[in-house]
């Protein structure tokens, strides 16, 4: 997605840790026509899987899994990170690591929303090292419900989540591809893959 290509090489800052800040288009601040597009390129490369439901993880995925699932007309279930009184039982959960807070995170998605019959395209806004990802695809697996693929906007490829993810055995779409980066030669930023 070149907009968003473009968008990352203005905006995009390198932080210690191997931590590409893009809180001007993802993680704090939204662009409507970028997440829009994010949600087209996302629904017409899936569309044909045939989906019935988006799931992603609070917060940041939010925003692209939903403009994915409004141009679906399907519905979009994100898992939260603390458990709500709310949230009907049983509840699904996983445990990952939060790359930009530090610590593990509890995930939850209630069997209200996700299990048998659900046909699941998971959209997150950054694949890294595929951890966070890999927890979501088991909570998915043991609902029931069939993952068919995944869709994250970023993708740090020098992490290798897509390697890490592929006895997933699904298709894995990004749409800006990080191919490396370092203070000596910038952010080297390509078309997703
Ligand atoms: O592939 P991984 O190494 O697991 O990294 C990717 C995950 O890291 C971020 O979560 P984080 O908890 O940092 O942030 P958020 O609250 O902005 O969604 C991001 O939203 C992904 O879910
Ligand atoms: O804002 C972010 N920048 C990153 O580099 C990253 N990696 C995983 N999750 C991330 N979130």
């Amino acid at each position: 997605m070149q907009a968003l290509v473009d968008a990352i090489r203005q905006q995009g800052e390198i932080l210690p840790g191997g931590i590409l800040k893009v809180d001007g288009l993802v993680n704090h601040q939204l662009l409507p026509h970028l997440t829009r597009e994010m949600g087209e390129t996302f629904a017409r490369h899936f569309a044909p899987l045939n989906p019935s439901k988006i799931v992603t993880i609070e917060v940041s995925g939010i925003a692209p899994a939903i403009a994915t699932a409004m141009v679906l007309g399907v519905p979009m279930v994100y898992a939260r990170k603390k458990k709500p009184v709310t949230m009907k039982e049983p509840a699904f959960t996983a445990q990952s690591v939060s790359r930009t807070k530090g610590g593990v995170v509890d995930l939850y998605v209630s069997s209200e929303f996700l299990g048998a019959g659900d046909r699941v395209v998971v959209i997150d806004d950054f694949l890294a090292s595929g951890g966070t990802l890999r927890a979501l695809a088991g909570m998915i697996g043991v609902s029931g419900a069939q993952l068919l693929g995944i869709g994250c906007v970023v993708e740090k490829q020098f992490e290798s989540g897509r390697e890490k993810l592929a006895d997933l055995n699904v298709p894995i779409h990004t749409l800006a591809n990080i191919v490396r980066m370092s203070e000596a030669e910038g952010i080297l930023v390509e078309a997703g893959r």
